[in-house]
């Protein structure tokens, strides 16, 4: 009987940190192959494997995230094929990912499932960015060219928006100005002040650079102290209270990751070792709604079904998994995951085998590629050990979450429970109020810098009925600029709300 159980069967990873010159200035696909071939290689195969991948996915690029985005360095018209021919694959099918950095684990579970039900045999996932190269070649005015076209089949996924235009006009784009609001939620919940807070999250991220100072990938591998997260400075500058630039999500890099997968069969023929073998054991994955919509901006309701799914399904508690990657693009995301399944943040276990994206780097949509390669590694060297993945992608809009582990489980490889999003959609939504007028009270907020000026205010509010309204401070407005960038409590703080044009306007003067 054929056995189509789905296994990971290598990764490669690649960093590039050397000083940049026109000659070494590698483009995103040339950095995803330099990984892939990495992974070809690692697999430990009795012959060469490139010929035997049916199906890549690449993981979208970051710029090509944000909806009319572009590359200005030019980029490949079909990006899988493009890293197919470096490494000298013919797939049959070559899949562009839509965006957010739920990807990788998503794609891990797409392949598992089309490898089991026999749909595919042998997949290379693959994605990786040159924001850090594109950015110095910009300033130093260096020529390079990316563009490229690569004829074939592809499967573009698409880019899709994250928000509404009614969050649009009140600043809910960039991550940096969203997480904040989910973060000072979370910890008006937990009865911190900013300043507590903020001892919180340093604490918690100092730990994550410490993995990223040993991990020979990071793009950042330096210690980053509690004292030194926890103070504003010329090199830590504000970005959006409460984030300073090394809390958040760092997309200065030049990293790529690949991961291979096949089937049992497929690897026995192969000649790939058993010891290079990891079982995905179970998966979720669940789509949040708009950020406006959701009640409670202080919890993640995606991650507390996708991670009690999971985990229940192959009979653990969290305390029984061994290794993990908790998604960090900002405290938030790490602090959110530990509530929903129950884990104290303070614990001594790692969080992260990576570093986490502040200090390892944000490798754009494809950070868990690396966090899974780097996991599926260590389970390799510990066959008796259970690990956990959790990948988020837009504003905590996406999640996909894996349990990994070099034994073959007991009950085939599944989804975890393939109705989480209906029981999801089944949950309320906050009311909105798009036209806003009254007095209202602040449920989150933050405070927008631009080299080191506090410039936009940003608040989410209720009124006494329970609608909620998004608004921003008035550009003219230094003195609730200036009350927002003080010491004092804000959540709870009752404000004034008008309409003018397409935005309501913040005030914290009540007369
Ligand atoms: C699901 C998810 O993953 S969500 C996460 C998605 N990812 C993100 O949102 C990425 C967020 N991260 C970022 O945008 C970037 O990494 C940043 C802004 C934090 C850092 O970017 P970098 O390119 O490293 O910026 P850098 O710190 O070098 O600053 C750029 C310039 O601005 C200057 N600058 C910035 N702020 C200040 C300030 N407050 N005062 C003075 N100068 C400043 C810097 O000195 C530097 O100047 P230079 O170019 O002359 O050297």
């Amino acid at each position: 009987m054929a056995n189509t159980t789905p296994i990971l069967v290598a990764s490669g990873q690649y960093v590039f940190r050397d000083v940049l010159t026109a000659d070494n200035a590698l483009a995103p696909v040339d950095i995803a192959a330099e990984a892939a071939k990495v992974a070809l290689a690692s697999a430990q195969a009795n012959t060469p494997l490139a010929a035997h991948i049916d199906t890549i996915a690449y993981i979208r690029g970051f710029i090509d995230s944000i909806p009319g985005g572009a590359c200005p360095l030019g980029a490949s018209n079909n990006v899988p094929r493009s890293l197919a021919k470096r490494i000298g694959a013919d797939p049959q099918n070559a899949i562009y990912g839509r965006e957010g950095g739920h990807s990788p684990q998503r794609f891990v579970n797409e392949f598992a499932e089309k490898i089991a039900a026999g749909e595919m045999t042998m997949g290379l996932i693959a994605g990786a960015e040159a924001t850090g190269i594109m950015k110095q070649a910009l300033k130093a005015g260096l020529a390079l060219d990316w563009s490229e076209q690569v004829d074939g089949q592809l499967d573009d996924r698409g880019c899709h928006l994250l928000f509404t235009d009614y969050e649009i006009n009140h600043g809910i784009t960039f991550p940096t100005q969203v997480y904040p609001l989910f973060e000072n939620a979370w910890r008006a919940r937990h009865g911190l002040s900013e300043a507590a807070h903020r001892t919180l999250a340093s604490k918690l991220f100092a730990k994550f650079s410490e993995v990223a100072a040993s991990n020979p990938y990071s793009q950042f591998p330096t210690v980053r102290s509690e004292a030194f997260l926890n103070e504003v400075s010329k090199e830590n500058y504000w970005v959006a209270r409460p984030y300073t630039k090394w809390m958040v999500a760092q997309d200065a890099v030049n990293q790529g990751a690949a991961l291979l997968m096949c089937s049992v069969d497929k690897a026995i023929e192969l000649g790939i070792p058993e010891s290079q073998w990891v079982y995905l054991h179970s998966y979720a994955d669940v789509d949040d709604r708009w950020v406006s919509e959701r009640p409670d901006l202080a919890v993640s309701e995606t991650m507390r079904l996708s991670l009690n799914a999971v985990l229940g399904s192959v009979g653990k508690s969290i305390d029984q998994i061994d290794i993990m990657d908790i998604y960090s693009c900002f405290p938030i995301a790490v602090l959110a995951a530990c509530e929903a399944m129950g884990l104290d943040w303070t614990t001594d276990k790692p969080l992260t085998v990576t570093g986490g994206l502040p200090f390892f780097g944000g490798a754009g949509n494809s950070y868990s590629t690396h966090a899974i390669a780097s996991l599926t590694d260590a389970l390799r060297s510990k066959p008796q050990d259970y690990g956990l993945i959790t990948a988020n992608g837009g504003f905590l809009s996406k999640q996909s979450v894996g349990v990994y582990s070099a034994q073959a489980p007991a009950k085939p490889c599944h989804n975890a429970d393939p109705n989480l999003q209906a029981k999801f959609n089944a949950l309320p939504r906050a009311e909105l109020v798009e036209q806003a007028e009254g007095v209202g009270s602040i449920e989150t907020y933050t405070l927008v810098y631009n080299r080191g000026v506090a410039t936009l205010g940003m608040v989410v509010g209720r009124f006494d009925d329970g609608r909620r309204f998004l608004a921003n401070t008035d550009a003219e407005d230094e003195s609730s600029l200036a009350t927002m960038a003080g010491e004092a409590e804000l959540i709870g703080r009752k404000v004034r709300v008008h309409h003018k044009a397409n935005k309501n306007i913040v005030s914290f003067n009540l007369d």
